[in-house]
């Protein structure tokens, strides 16, 4: 179902890639489209600053991508939470993380087309570019769990992700949902993957509502098809 104009008193958060850029062949092949910046700096000005990313990318990344964002970054699945300069880390302090990339890249090692994607609070295998060794990225990743405690995996798109156990978007949703500027507004999720589910629930046991972006099962109640359509949806809520 389609969803309705953005309420008036929302609390907007957006997932980053599948959702404001389309999924590429690899995390540093994304396109940002040109008006996206522009778009989101209105949207900031719009929801006086209850404007969120809820993304797996670490802050670094996606300040990379883009520099002016004047929203919180939550980062590293929610594990990173980036207001202004300041980031603050909500799990995942003590993992010895130099040791979780360098077992991540030895497990890979067998197969040159496995990308190891290294993150300050976790790393990605992504099996992309040969479908066929996701059941080999899966298994690999569940010893890499097995070896570091304090960790656990998040399926995403063509890919494995090992994060800290506590880290999660919901939770993200949730702490800057207790403070301004987003506290007693509307939350909005907008998400395409499986670890948006649970920050989708949030929003709506919140009073608020979830857009799932593209195919696949959902708890969202509304969907759009793309990421083109969700940007034009996003203008429809800054003419009104
Ligand atoms: O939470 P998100 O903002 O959706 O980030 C989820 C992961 O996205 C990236 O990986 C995915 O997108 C890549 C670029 O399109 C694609 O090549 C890959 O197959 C996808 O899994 C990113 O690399 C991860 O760090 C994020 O956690």
């Amino acid at each position: 179902m389609r969803p309705p104009a953005l309420p008036d008193r929302a609390a907007l958060f957006l997932d980053f890639d599948g959702v404001l850029v389309e999924i590429a062949a690899s995390p540093d092949a994304i396109q940002v489209p040109p008006a996206l910046q522009d778009r989101l700096d209105r949207l900031h000005d719009r929801l006086d600053g209850a404007l969120a990313l809820v993304s797996g990318r670490h802050v670094a990344d996606l300040r990379r991508y883009l520099p002016r964002f004047a929203g919180v970054i939550a980062g590293s699945h929610g594990a990173e939470m980036a207001h202004g300069d300041r980031v603050d880390l909500a799990s995942g302090a003590a993992l010895d993380i130099a040791a979780i990339h360098a077992a991540a890249h030895h497990l890979a090692a067998a197969h040159g087309t496995i990308l190891v994607e290294e993150k300050p609070l976790g790393v990605a295998m992504h099996y992309r570019a040969e479908p066929a060794l996701a059941a080999f990225v899966d298994a690999a990743m569940r010893e890499l769990e097995a070896q570091f405690p304090g960790t656990r995996l998040q399926p995403a798109k063509m890919a494995v992700e090992l994060q800290p156990e506590d880290a999660g978007k919901d939770g993200a949703l949730g702490r800057l949902m207790s403070a301004a500027p987003f506290q007693g507004r509307v939350p909005v999720y907008v998400g395409d993957d499986l670890t948006d589910e649970p920050a989708m629930t949030a929003a709506q046991d919140r009073g608020g509502f979830a857009i799932k972006i593209g195919e696949g099962d959902s708890v969202a109640r509304y969907r759009l098809a793309d990421p083109p359509a969700l940007a034009r949806w996003l203008d429809r809520a800054l003419q009104q």
